[in-house]
């Protein structure tokens, strides 16, 4: 029969059940010094590692000597203080193991009446909770670990609300964004989307990828700090979702990328732009090219690409040294973005050659301004070494779609045009003409024949009569090569250029050199009248600067006195390199060679340098003589030159002679030499002589 739960005795045994059961010591004790035990239950061995009968009645040792030295006042304190409240006690403190070890234990009882007055009486229960206490500690340290990483992370570290604001944000993320403290931030910052982001659209990009995705790597975006500066921020972060799979929060860092996007910004400029004038190089045009094509055809709107070429850059850069090469392409590269809108390209091909690429063009006719318009600036004058010059350029322009669908195409059409534009005199533009592509092949092929004329022999000298006006004799000639090519003749006004162009001209010029010279004193060995002959010399030639130990060597060779031979050069020449060409030229007159400025009035030298620098005659160019009787601006420059000539004691030779009127205006307006087809064409060795023996035609 079982028994009724009243039962004392069935009451009795179950409490001894649980008192035996119990993880944990329930006892009685005294509110005395030792906290004496009156009773404890079977938990106290487990617990203390001492026997019952050592603690009852302070046998062999008290709860007070169990509780640790350093805890014993704290429990103390908590108790009575309990005991005067009238209170139940709850402690967690420390006890020392009969084996030595200490164990966190949680306590609770309270202060029991009963009829001994002598003492109160505590009942309670002490439970080992060292696990806990060390688990607690454990979280504890993983929080203070992780708050310090919060609080010292260099990366900004966030949580933010769907919502828009942010729920937490570290010191980092406050100093990365401009902000006193996360407060600060936080308290600001309440639309994340219009607040913080440059493109509002980010935000929208970035809650579209957490919908997506759960998370977001490496989003890059630009921010505005507090005061308004922009920098580049990365975010990885992530979406957090409550047990119902509600969105709460998304959290992440923020790296500041600004330094890293600035340096990926500048490896990305100079992959793309010439380093020297800052232009968009190569590559970049390419792309912008390829485009601009497709714009085109989508479009039909014209696209035009312009190949332009500097004229005489090369002379330029030989002789006044690479500094003042860079220094032009510089300024080219200025004047021409100056003249194209913003929307167009002008980009730097390789060494003095640009290519400039206008987009959506209205018409030819806005071409051909944009065209005039950079023919203009390019030439206004520049200054390097306290001088002042003028360069040129030629350029060949190529439409999209009409002349070509691909860049290459366009590209290559456009240097055929701008060679057109060469061919033409330089300083021009040449729209591009589908029979120009000839132009170009045929130019490869004159350089490779050309390369193979002073081998096989095919070169000769022409020699053209110098008069004296006033009494119609030969006093000198000058020398003009002839190339009697397998395929024909070729006039220098065609290979000399392309000779210039690619360094021939070094070559053929110390042969012209020396031919004339030899042929010079042949004829005088002969007993002809001994008279002076002229050669002209490249800018190249003179650039390289050992001319003068070549005239020299070739003066020793061909025995010819130095007084017989004249050198004709440019203008340019003179004002380009000028202590060089000082220099060089005062040696060349010590030798007893003449210098003559060719085709004098069409450049651009400073005056001043015709005093100081070591010159003989003048040549007016033939260009004014054509037309002194139909330009009275031509007749009076001729006449400026002579007086000029004059007052510097120099003589004054007119080429171009071709008619009695020109004769006439020469010689009146007191010119003393000239030249011309009026007295003779350049003419074969064998011919010249013939006109040294007979004369030519008595003028005046
Ligand atoms: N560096 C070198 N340049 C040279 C050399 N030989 C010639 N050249 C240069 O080639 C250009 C063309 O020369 P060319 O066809 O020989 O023409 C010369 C004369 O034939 C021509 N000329 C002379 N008189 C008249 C005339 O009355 N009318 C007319 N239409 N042409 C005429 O002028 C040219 C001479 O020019 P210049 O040298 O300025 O005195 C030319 O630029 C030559 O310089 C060479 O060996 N080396």
């Amino acid at each position: 029969m079982p028994s009724h739960p009243s039962d004392p005795t069935l009451q009795a045994r179950l409490l001894g059940t649980l008192l035996a059961n119990l993880e944990g010591m329930v006892y009685r004790c005294r509110l005395d010094a030792h906290w004496t035990m009156e009773f404890v239950s079977e938990g106290c061995l487990a617990l203390t590692g001492h026997p019952e009968e050592d603690i009852l009645f302070n046998s062999r040792v008290s709860y007070d000597d169990i509780t640790h030295p350093d805890d014993r006042d704290l429990v103390r304190n908590a108790v009575l203080a309990a005991v005067k409240n009238n209170r139940r006690f709850d402690i967690e403190y420390r006890i020392v193991r009969a084996d030595g070890e200490v164990r966190w234990v949680w306590e609770r009882g309270t202060n029991i009446s009963h009829d001994n007055k002598q003492w109160d009486v505590l009942e309670g229960f002490i439970q080992d909770i060292t696990e806990r206490r060390q688990a607690d500690e454990a979280l504890r340290e993983a929080e203070r670990r992780y708050r310090s990483i919060f609080e010292n992370a260099i990366e900004g570290i966030y949580q933010s609300t769907p919502g828009n604001g942010y729920l937490a944000v570290n010191p980092a993320l406050a100093r990365m964004y401009g902000y006193n403290s996360p407060h600060d931030l936080i308290s600001t910052l309440k639309d994340i989307e219009h607040q913080v982001y440059v493109e509002p659209k980010r935000r929208i990009e970035f809650m579209q990828l957490m919908l997506k995705n759960g998370v977001v790597t490496n989003f890059e975006s630009r921010i505005y700090k507090r005061d308004g500066e922009i920098i580049w921020i990365s975010e990885n972060a992530r979406a957090v979702f409550n047990s119902t799979g509600d969105l709460v929060f998304y959290e992440g860092t923020v790296e500041a990328i600004t330094e890293r996007k600035l340096h990926e910004a500048e490896i990305q400029f100079q992959a793309t732009h010439d380093a020297l004038t800052g232009l968009p190089n190569r590559t970049l045009l390419y792309d912008r090219m390829q485009q601009a094509v497709l714009h085109s055809e989508r479009y039909s709107n014209i696209t035009a690409i312009a190949f332009l070429d500097l004229d005489q850059f090369k002379f330029i850069n030989d002789s006044l040294g690479h500094q003042v090469g860079d220094e032009l392409l510089k300024i080219t590269a200025q004047r021409l973005t100056s003249c194209l809108r913003e929307s167009d390209t002008v980009a730097r091909q390789g060494g003095d050659e640009f290519v400039l690429l206008l987009t959506s063009q209205p018409d030819e006719e806005s071409i051909t301004q944009t065209m005039q318009r950079v023919l203009h600036e390019v030439s206004q004058p520049w200054m390097a070494n306290d001088l002042e010059f003028r360069i040129t350029c030629s350029i060949g322009v190529t439409l999209c779609p009409d002349d070509g669908r691909d860049v290459e195409t366009l590209l290559k059409n456009a240097d055929s045009a701008m060679y057109k534009a060469k061919e033409l005199g330089r300083n021009n533009f040449q729209y591009f003409a589908a029979e120009m592509n000839d132009t170009v092949t045929d130019r490869l092929a004159l350089l490779n024949r050309l390369r193979q004329a002073i081998p096989n022999n095919e070169f000769v000298l022409h020699y053209q009569p110098k008069v004296d006006l006033g009494s119609g004799k030969i006093i000198g000639s000058e020398a003009l090569i002839r190339w009697n090519s397998p395929e024909g003749t070729v006039s220098p006004a065609n290979f000399i250029p392309l000779a210039e162009e690619t360094g021939l001209i070094i070559q053929i010029g110390e042969w012209v050199l020396r031919t004339a010279c030899r042929q010079n004193r042949t004829w005088q060995l002969a007993g002809h009248p001994p008279i002076p002959v002229s050669v002209n010399l490249s800018p190249r030639q003179l650039a390289r600067g050992d001319i003068v130990e070549l005239v020299e060597r070739i003066l020793a060779e061909t025995g010819m006195e130095a007084k017989y031979l004249e050198l004709e050069i440019t203008e340019s020449v003179m004002a380009t390199d000028v202590e060089k060409s000082f220099s060089l030229l005062t040696r060349l007159r010590a030798l007893g060679v003449k210098i003559s400025l060719d085709d004098f009035g069409t450049g651009y030298s400073s005056l001043s340098y015709l005093k100081r620098f070591p010159v003989d005659t003048l040549k007016i160019d033939q260009s004014f003589v054509r037309d002194i009787a139909t330009n009275p601006d031509s007749a009076a420059i001729i006449k400026a030159i002579i007086s000029l000539g004059h007052n510097l004691n120099l003589t004054v030779l007119a080429e171009g002679i071709e008619t009695e009127e020109h004769f006439q205006f020469l010689l009146k307006n007191g010119c003393n030499e000239g030249q011309g087809y009026l007295m003779s064409k350049p003419v074969s060795n064998h011919a010249f002589i013939k006109l040294l023996h007979e004369g030519i035609r008595q003028y005046s």
